[in-house]
C-alpha cells in the first residue's frame, strides 16, 4: 500500500519511479532534485497528487543503484534541514487512507506506469470494478514481472491470489504477442494446474473476465455447436458483462489485430467430464491456447496426444494453485510425472534446434492458503529450491481470517449434527425472512457424497415445510413469484453439466442460498458474499477447516462459521490450536431445544425407508468409512467413533432395535478380526445382500474395491479415504505413460515424466483428426477429473 511506502522514506525508488511525498515542495525538487538528475529524464512530474512521480524511462532501472546514493543523500539534507520525516509520514497516513480517489502504488494503474504490465490488462481489471491491489497481489505481482524466478505465495484465502498469479501471465502473453513480429503462437504459454474441475473452471473465468470475454466451458458433447449461448460466466465483484465481448475460443478472425493483442490470446480448460475431444481439437490448430487451466489426471490423458504435446515444448509458467492439495499423496506422482515430462520436452525441443538442455526451463508458481512441509520438500527436492517464499501471513497470526466469527458446537452422535446444524439454519433464516432480507447464503460441508445427498434432501423437505417454496432438485419446481430460499446440492458424483450449473447459480442467486457440498467445495471455489460456512462433522486435515470455512469472509468480508462435532472427536480443536486457530465461542448442543427439527427428520427418514428407500442407512454406511479414520489421528477407538454414526441411525428410525444392514466383509473390513459386543448391537451382518444394496458404486463411491463403499469426496475421485488414487487409475503402470512410449532413454529424463524422445514428436502430420477416435473410446476409463 502506499501507507507502507510512505512509512519509510519520504523519498524513495519504486522500480523506475523516484517517488516523492506531497511534504516536498516544488522548489526544493527544482533547486535540488531536478538539478541533481539529468532533468531530460524527467518525463513525468505529477506535483498535485499526494505523491509526486518522477517516472524514469525504463531502461533506467539498471542505473538505480547509482540514483539510491542520491536519494539517500536527498533524504539526508532534509532531516539536517529540520525536516521530521517520521511526523510528516503518520499524518500523511491519515491523510492518505481517507483520501480514497489518488492514485497510490498499491493501485493497479501503478503497474501500468511502472511499464511492468500492458494498459489492456489493466483495463480489463478497472472494468471489473477493481481498484487496488490487494497485499498479495502488491507482492506477487511486481516480484513476478522483474524477475523470471519461481515463487511460493501463502495467502489467505479470498485474497486474490488468481490474480496474483494470473497478472503476470497475461502479461506474459501480452508481451510475447507484442515482440514476435510473426505471432507464433504454437506454443502454450502457461500451465496451471487445480485440484478441482470446479476450481480450474473458476481460474479460466476470472482471466476471461479479464480479457473481457465471455467464458464458456468446454462441454461441447452437452451444448453442441450452440456452446456460447447459456453459459455466459463472469468474475469480479460488479457483475461485470461487456457488449463486445467474443467466445474466447472464437478467436481466430481477428489475428491480424495488432492494436489490441487479447484479441489473439486464449485460455482453455481442460478437466474430466468436459468433452476430451474439444480439448484435443484446440491444439490441431495453428494457434493454440496460451494459458491451459488443468486438473492433473485429465492433464497426463490428454498430454499423450501428439498434436497437445508438441504444443508444450516452450512453457514459461507452471502454476500450481492450491499447490498444498496437490502436493499430497493423491497427486503427488501425478506432479512430479507432469513437471519432469514438461523440463524432458521442453529440452528435446532444445536438442532439436542444436541447443544445450537446460535444468529448469520453466518457472514454477505454488500458491495456497495453507503451505506445509509437502510444499517445501517439493520444492527443495523437485524444483532445486530456486524458489522464492513470499508469506503473506503474519506467523505469529492463524491462516484462517480473523474477520470469521467460528463456533464450536459439541454434540453427541452425528445424528444430533444434523439436527443442530438444521436449527441453526432454520434460526438464521428466520431472522432473514422476518426482516425481509435476504442475506442469508450458506455453504454446509459434509464428509460423504452419500450424507451431502441425505442432508440436501431431508433440509430441503425441512425447509420446504417451514418457509415453502424452496428451490430443490429434491422438490418440485417453485411459484417463481413468491421468495424463494435455493438449496443446492454438489458433490464430485454429479455430472459436470451439473456441477457448471450449481456453481453458477448459487455464485448469482440473488435470494437466500444453501449450498450443501463434500470437501469438493472445500478449496478456492469463490462464492460472493457467503455469510455462513456450517461444518457437519471434522475435515480429514486441519488445513481442510482454514479452506472449508475461507469460503466466507472473502474479499474484504465478514463471516460466520459454525463447527457441528461429536465429542469424541473434540481433539480435533487441539488439532486446530496447533495452527492458531481458536473459537471465540465453544457450545454444547441441547437437542431439546429443536425438538420439531427432531421431530421432522426422523419422520421423513422413517417415511423414506418405509417407501424402500433407507438414505439415512445409506448415509451412516458412508459415514463409517469416514469416521474410522480418524481413529490414529484422534487417538480414540474406532468403535467410539463408529458408535456415534450407528446410533444415530437408531436415533434417525426413532427405534432402538434397529441395525445397520453391512455384510460381514465390510464390517471385517473395518475393524479386522477384531469382534466387539457393541458391533452385535449395531450391525446385521446376518443376511445376504443384494447387489443393489451394497454393489452399487453410485452410492458408496467410485472404486470398486470394497474401501469404495466408504469413499468420501474430498477430491473429484474421492481418494482421500483409501489413498490408492494414483494406483487403482493406473496411471503409470496401466496407460504405460512412458514405458509404452519408449522414453526410457531419454538422456534428459529420470524416466518419469511423459515427454520421452519419439523421433517424429514434432511432425504435426501425425495428428490427424481421425487418429482422436481410439481417445475418444478411452476417455470415460479416465473421466475422473
Ligand atoms: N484487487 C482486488 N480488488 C477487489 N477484489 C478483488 C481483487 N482481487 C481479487 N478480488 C476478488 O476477491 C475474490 C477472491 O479472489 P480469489 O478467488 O483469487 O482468492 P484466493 O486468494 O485465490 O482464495 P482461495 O484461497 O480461497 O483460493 C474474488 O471474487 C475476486 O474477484
Amino acid at each position: 500500500m502506499s501507507q507502507s511506502f510512505l512509512s519509510k522514506r519520504a523519498i524513495s525508488i519504486v522500480s523506475n519511479k523516484l517517488v516523492l511525498d506531497s511534504s516536498i515542495s516544488l522548489n526544493f525538487i527544482r533547486n535540488n532534485i531536478a538539478s541533481t538528475f539529468n532533468t531530460r529524464t524527467i518525463i513525468n512530474l505529477q506535483p498535485k497528487n499526494k505523491f509526486n512521480y518522477l517516472s524514469l524511462p525504463r531502461h533506467f532501472s539498471t542505473i538505480i543503484p547509482r540514483f539510491q546514493a542520491q536519494v539517500d543523500e536527498i533524504t539526508s539534507k532534509l532531516e539536517h534541514n529540520g525536516f521530521d520525516l517520521s511526523k510528516k509520514k503518520n499524518s500523511e497516513k491519515a491523510e492518505q487512507s481517507e483520501s480514497k480517489n489518488e492514485e497510490s502504488l498499491a493501485d493497479f494503474a501503478s503497474l501500468q506506469y511502472q511499464n511492468l504490465v500492458d494498459k489492456t490488462i489493466i483495463d480489463g481489471i478497472h472494468k471489473l470494478g477493481m481498484k487496488e491491489m490487494t497485499p498479495v497481489q502488491q507482492k506477487s505481482i511486481p516480484y513476478l514481472l522483474k524477475n523470471k524466478f519461481g515463487l511460493i505465495s501463502r495467502a489467505k484465502t479470498g485474497t486474490g491470489k488468481t490474480l496474483a498469479f494470473g497478472i503476470p501471465i497475461l502479461q506474459e502473453v501480452v508481451e510475447k504477442i507484442k515482440s514476435d513480429p510473426n505471432k507464433d503462437l504454437s506454443k502454450v504459454s502457461a500451465l496451471i494446474i487445480a485440484p478441482t474441475r470446479d476450481l480450474a473452471n473458476q481460474i479460466k473465468i476470472a482471466l476471461d473476465s479479464v480479457l473481457g470475454v465471455e467464458s464458456v466451458l468446454n462441454n461441447d458433447s452437452k451444448y453442441g455447436s450452440n456452446r456460447n449461448r447459456n453459459r455466459k460466466t463472469s468474475y469480479g465483484n460488479s457483475g461485470y458483462s461487456r457488449g463486445n465481448s467474443r467466445n474466447s475460443y472464437d478467436y481466430g478472425n481477428d489475428r491480424g489485430s495488432s492494436r489490441n493483442p487479447f484479441s489473439l490470446i486464449k485460455t482453455l480448460n481442460v478437466v474430466g467430464g468436459e468433452s476430451r475431444g474439444y480439448q484435443i481439437s484446440n491444439f490441431e490448430k495453428k494457434i493454440v491456447p496460451q494459458i491451459v487451466i488443468a486438473t492433473p489426471g485429465r492433464f497426463l490423458d490428454i498430454i499423450e496426444v501428439d498434436c497437445v504435446l508438441n504444443a508444450f515444448t516452450d512453457i514459461k509458467t507452471l502454476v500450481l494453485d492450491e499447490a498444498d492439495r496437490l502436493l499430497d499423496i493423491g497427486f503427488k506422482d501425478d506432479l512430479i510425472k507432469i513437471n519432469s515430462g514438461l523440463i524432458k520436452l521442453h529440452n528435446m525441443s532444445l536438442e532439436q534446434q542444436g541447443l544445450p538442455a537446460v535444468k529448469q526451463p520453466f518457472r514454477t508458481l505454488l500458491f495456497s492458503a495453507t503451505i506445509d512441509k509437502s510444499v517445501l520438500s517439493f520444492t527443495k527436492a523437485v524444483l532445486g529450491g530456486d524458489v522464492k517464499y513470499l508469506d503473506n501471513v503474519n506467523p505469529n497470526e492463524p491462516e484462517a481470517h480473523t474477520r470469521i466469527e467460528q463456533t464450536y458446537v459439541q454434540t453427541k452422535n452425528y445424528f444430533e449434527n444434523f439436527i443442530g446444524a438444521t436449527k441453526y439454519i432454520d434460526d438464521a433464516l428466520t431472522t432473514a425472512v422476518d426482516t425481509n432480507e435476504k442475506n442469508f447464503k450458506a455453504i454446509i460441508f459434509l464428509p460423504t457424497v452419500k450424507s451431502v445427498t441425505f442432508y440436501s434432501n431431508a433440509l430441503s423437505h425441512y425447509l420446504d415445510d417451514k418457509f415453502q417454496n424452496v428451490n430443490s432438485v429434491h422438490l418440485p419446481r417453485p411459484d417463481r413469484n413468491r421468495n424463494i430460499i435455493d438449496v443446492y446440492e454438489f458433490h464430485g458424483k454429479l455430472t459436470q453439466n451439473a456441477r457448471d450449473r450449481t456453481v453458477h447459480n448459487f455464485k448469482h442467486t440473488k435470494n437466500n442460498a444453501i449450498l450443501v457440498t463434500s470437501d469438493v467445495g472445500a478449496r478456492g471455489m469463490d462464492f460472493p458474499h457467503v455469510s455462513h460456512v456450517i461444518q457437519i462433522g471434522i475435515p480429514t486435515e486441519s488445513s481442510t477447516y482454514v479452506h472449508r470455512i475461507g469460503r466466507t469472509a472473502r474479499a474484504g468480508n465478514y463471516g460466520k462459521s459454525v463447527l457441528f462435532s461429536t465429542e469424541i472427536e473434540s481433539g480435533f480443536t487441539t488439532i486446530l490450536e496447533a495452527r492458531k486457530i481458536t473459537f471465540s465461542k465453544k457450545e454444547k448442543f441441547d437437542i431439546k431445544k429443536a425438538e420439531s427439527v427432531e421431530k421432522h427428520f426422523v419422520n421423513w427418514s422413517t417415511q423414506a425407508a418405509e417407501n424402500g428407500d433407507d438414505l439415512a442407512q445409506e448415509t451412516s454406511i458412508s459415514l463409517l468409512g469416514y469416521v474410522t479414520q480418524f481413529s490414529s489421528m484422534l487417538r480414540v477407538d474406532k468403535i467410539d467413533l463408529v458408535e456415534t454414526v450407528a446410533l444415530s441411525y437408531k436415533l434417525m428410525m426413532d427405534d432402538a432395535s434397529k441395525r445397520i444392514r453391512l455384510p460381514r466383509n465390510l464390517l471385517t473390513h473395518l475393524f479386522g478380526e477384531r469382534r466387539h459386543p457393541i458391533l452385535d448391537d449395531y450391525f446385521d451382518t446376518g443376511r445376504s445382500f443384494s447387489n443393489r444394496e451394497f454393489g452399487d458404486r453410485q452410492s458408496f463411491g467410485r472404486n470398486s474395491d470394497k474401501k469404495g463403499y466408504f469413499s468420501n469426496d474430498n477430491n473429484d475421485g474421492g481418494f482421500l479415504a483409501d489413498k490408492g488414487f494414483s494406483k487403482d487409475r493406473g496411471f503409470s503402470k496401466d496407460r504405460g505413460f512412458s514405458k509404452d512410449r519408449g522414453f526410457s532413454n531419454d538422456k534428459y529424463g529420470d524416466k518419469k515424466g511423459f515427454g520421452g524422445r519419439r523421433p517424429n514428436y514434432l511432425d504435426n502430420k501425425r495428428d490427424s483428426r481421425s487418429s482422436f477416435k481410439d481417445y475418444g473410446r478411452r476417455s470415460n476409463r479416465y473421466d475422473d477429473f
